[in-house]
């Protein structure tokens, strides 16, 4: 056998020791088994590096045409932004963004005359938030501020309200440099309401980001029938408040890892970023990494064409029905849910969620545990089918004996 038929026939026993998504045990990832086509996008793009633009400028413009179709999901024309590895690249770019602004505001004596600035910037965070963002603050040195949860595992907007309205007064003048808004949290898929935060945001000049890493890529397909009464879904740039959003094509958009969103309300964001790349056909480099594939940009291109609204307006609708009959079931055989599912994600109460994680981890079945409450955490994702979920819950029943 010749050297290359012998690395890859190598190669192939170690894939063969992972999970396939296909298999319906995994039931716990937010990523799932990517669409066919782009299998062919990969092979067509893979040599190409958005590090250097200048010289793969067709992939460049796969990127730049993929934020102007995802900014119009988005409710904005003018959207400016990257496809880059992922949410957690995504957000720190936010947080840096925000801890730059803050920082040129007090050198332009926006805010106050104090001769310091306060050492780190204040992000007001909800306690649902991807642990990206303490990945930012080690970073960045923020002083990351908690609202308290509201009984329905979102941001208490009233708090925030006082809590804005109480640090301006008391050192009249704006010492917080963002607020942060998830759209779709990752344990519970619950939606912060961020138009009461864009509110705030708008209002006392503090820029808002929504992490929509998860729901960027449901929320907009989500039909009425599966929303809840009272419940506010609005999230995106319709929403003044909100100056940049997370939204994942290697999640829900079916597109394969990696290929993360950061998108800003427009260019102009580009500049507290900037960094002189000398080297570079681009003197100027506003990404966290340097080096970077263009297969994202052209997978997710190739999706957004290919899938168009209706496609995962499907999609979406297929993951809520399959949402709501797995807790339909769930509960038909004694088992309770945290909260109404807002997304396809449900969380079922469980005391002993790491012993039942652990106990259907030994019958193959991969679910993952909340942190927030004590509970088991299901991400209905395309690649689940109703055969997958019916396992699921008899595998649950004979554990717990129901
Ligand atoms: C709201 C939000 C998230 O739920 C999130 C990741 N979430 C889940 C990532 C994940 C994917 C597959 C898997 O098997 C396990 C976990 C990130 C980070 O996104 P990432 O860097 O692409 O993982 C940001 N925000």
């Amino acid at each position: 056998m010749d050297k290359s038929k012998e690395i890859l026939s190598k190669l192939k026993e170690y894939r063969d020791l992972d999970l396939k998504y296909e298999k319906g045990n995994i039931f716990g990832s937010m990523c799932t088994k990517p669409h066919p086509i782009t299998l062919e996008i990969i092979k067509m793009f893979y040599e190409t590096n958005l590090g250097d633009p200048g010289l793969f400028i067709g992939t460049k413009k796969l990127e730049e045409e993929s934020i102007q179709m995802i900014g119009k999901l988005l409710h904005n024309p003018n959207a400016f932004g990257y496809i880059i590895s992922g949410g957690t690249e995504a957000n720190i770019t936010a947080m840096r963004l925000f801890n730059n602004i803050s920082k040129a505001n007090f050198k332009n004596k926006k805010y106050g005359n104090k001769k310091n600035r306060e050492d780190s910037s204040k992000i007001i965070i909800p306690e649902t938030a991807h642990f990206s963002f303490d990945k930012s603050k080690d970073m960045m040195n923020l002083d990351l501020i908690r609202p308290p949860l509201t009984e329905y595992y979102t941001s208490n907007v009233k708090w925030v309200k006082d809590y804005v309205e109480d640090t301006i007064s008391k050192n009249g003048e704006n010492s917080i440099s963002g607020i942060v808004g998830i759209a779709g949290c990752t344990e519970l898929g619950t939606i912060d309401n961020i138009k009461e935060l864009s509110k705030i945001a708008y209002t006392n000049d503090i820029p808002l980001h929504v992490d929509a890493a998860f729901g960027g890529f449901v929320i907009p397909f989500l039909e009425e029938k599966y929303k809840l009464k009272n419940y506010n879904y609005e999230f995106d740039f319709s929403l003044d408040g909100v100056k940049t959003i997370t939204i994942d094509p290697h999640k829900m958009g079916l597109s394969p890892i990696s290929a993360g969103g950061i998108i800003f309300r427009n260019r102009e964001y580009k500049k507290y970023l900037d960094i002189e790349a000398p080297y570079l056909t681009e003197t100027l480099q506003a990404t966290i990494l340097g080096t970077r594939t263009g297969v994202g940009a052209a997978t997710t291109w190739g999706l957004l064409k290919l899938l168009c609204k209706d496609g995962y307006a499907k999609i979406t609708h297929e993951c809520m029905e399959k949402t709501t009959y797995l807790t339909n079931k769930l509960r038909e055989n004694g088992f309770e849910t945290v909260i109404e599912p807002v997304l396809n994600i449900i969380a079922i109460k469980d005391d002993n969620a790491k012993e039942t994680c652990k106990k259907l981890k030994e019958k193959g079945l991969y679910v993952s545990v909340c942190r927030c409450t004590n509970a088991l955490r299901i991400v209905i994702m395309p690649h689940l089918e109703f055969e997958h979920l019916d396992n699921l819950v008899n595998t649950l029943c004979k554990i717990n004996k129901k």
